[in-house]
């Protein structure tokens, strides 16, 4: 559940004025989500989503991605679009919050995904890596391989209680990627987090993309990384090479990998499977029992890690070289 801050009808009332958005009929608390609190408001006019940006969201980095979401669907991206205030700024500020109003989108994500939108998935975000072109504002990623060692070190004490002999593999592995990770790849701006619960489909059709609270400047191919861990594992851990082949002929249809990008995937998805391991595992120890948060499983994104530690060429991704 993520409704970290509650809101009362009255504060709620005064907020929308500032705004051309109707008046309130009812709202209430998304249960899913991780970061920030979000709210489902019918109002007179079109539904809404409000969403209270939480601790872990940096104020100063709003700006770009509501910027980026009007950006996008200005280059016909499907994703939410900010609702303008009515002296033009994106972001106001509710119940101690900074808060924004964004348009609802239809559909739902798939909890069983199929290699058929694996493939859809692929093609949005190519559209996504394109149509982010010409974005003027920039943001670094603060979880790539910069960010890594500070988030383990954070854990490092506790992170035998997930499994033993964790320390060393992970020293290991950061070891290792610092010396490995590809420089001078396409780059732009990426979702950094499009998995099944970020995409929502009408019937097998996409219907946008959503959460942008990642999004960064970073490599291009890293995001479709992040996109091959998400989605094309099945729940034993195996990896799926019927989705990777979708996944990337997807992708490859509006935005061919270069060969660099390529043999740089398992790399890339090493770091990829490992900055999540590692925001889960930071999670995993410190959210207290009984908080409203579903706590995601550490576990599964180092199986991941260890499955590209094994492969040994790309085309094991499901690509034909
Ligand atoms: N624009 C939107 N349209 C429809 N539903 C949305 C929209 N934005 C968020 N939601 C709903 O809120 C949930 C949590 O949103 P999300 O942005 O993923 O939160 P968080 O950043 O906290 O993880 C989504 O799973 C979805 O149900
Ligand atoms: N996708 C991340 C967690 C972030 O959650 P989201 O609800 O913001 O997508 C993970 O699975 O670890």
């Amino acid at each position: 559940m993520a409704v970290y801050t509650d809101i009362a009808e009255d504060d709620l009332k005064w907020f929308l004025t500032e705004y051309d958005a109707g008046t309130l009929l009812s709202y209430k608390g998304i249960a899913e989500g991780v970061e920030n609190s979000n709210f489902l408001l019918h109002t007179s006019k079109d539904p809404l989503i409000l969403t209270l940006y939480e601790k872990r969201v940096e104020k100063s980095d709003l700006p770009f991605f509501l910027g980026l979401m009007q950006h996008l669907s200005a280059r016909g991206l499907s994703c939410p679009l900010p609702l303008p205030r009515r002296d033009g700024s994106l972001l106001g500020s509710l119940s101690g919050r900074p808060a924004a109003l964004i348009s609802f989108l239809e559909g739902m994500w798939l909890r069983k995904p199929e290699a058929k939108h694996c493939r859809e998935v692929g093609r949005a975000l190519a559209e996504m890596h394109v149509a982010g072109d010409g974005f003027e504002l920039k943001r670094a990623n603060a979880l790539s391989i910069d960010g890594w060692r500070g988030l383990w070190e954070k854990s490092e004490a506790r992170a035998g209680e997930v499994e033993p002999g964790l320390q060393s593999e992970i020293r290991n592995e950061l070891d290792f990627l610092s010396a490995a990770w590809p420089s001078g790849l396409p780059a732009g701006v990426i979702h950094a987090d499009l998995f099944p619960d970020n995409v929502f489909f009408l019937g097998d059709e996409l219907s946008g993309l959503i959460d942008f609270y990642f999004a960064c400047n970073d490599l291009l191919a890293y995001d479709v990384s992040i996109c091959l861990n998400a989605w094309c594992f099945e729940k034993d851990g195996a990896y799926n090479i019927t989705k990777g082949t979708a996944m990337l002929a997807g992708y490859q249809s509006v935005r061919p990998l270069s060969d660099a990008e390529i043999a740089a995937l398992p790399v890339l998805s090493r770091g990829s499977a490992l900055r999540f391991f590692l925001t889960r595992l930071y999670d995993w120890l410190t959210t207290p029992e009984g908080a409203m948060v579903t706590k995601k499983d550490p576990l599964e994104y180092l199986r991941k890690l260890r499955f590209h530690r094994q492969i040994k060429t790309p085309a094991e991704y499901g690509l034909s070289l």
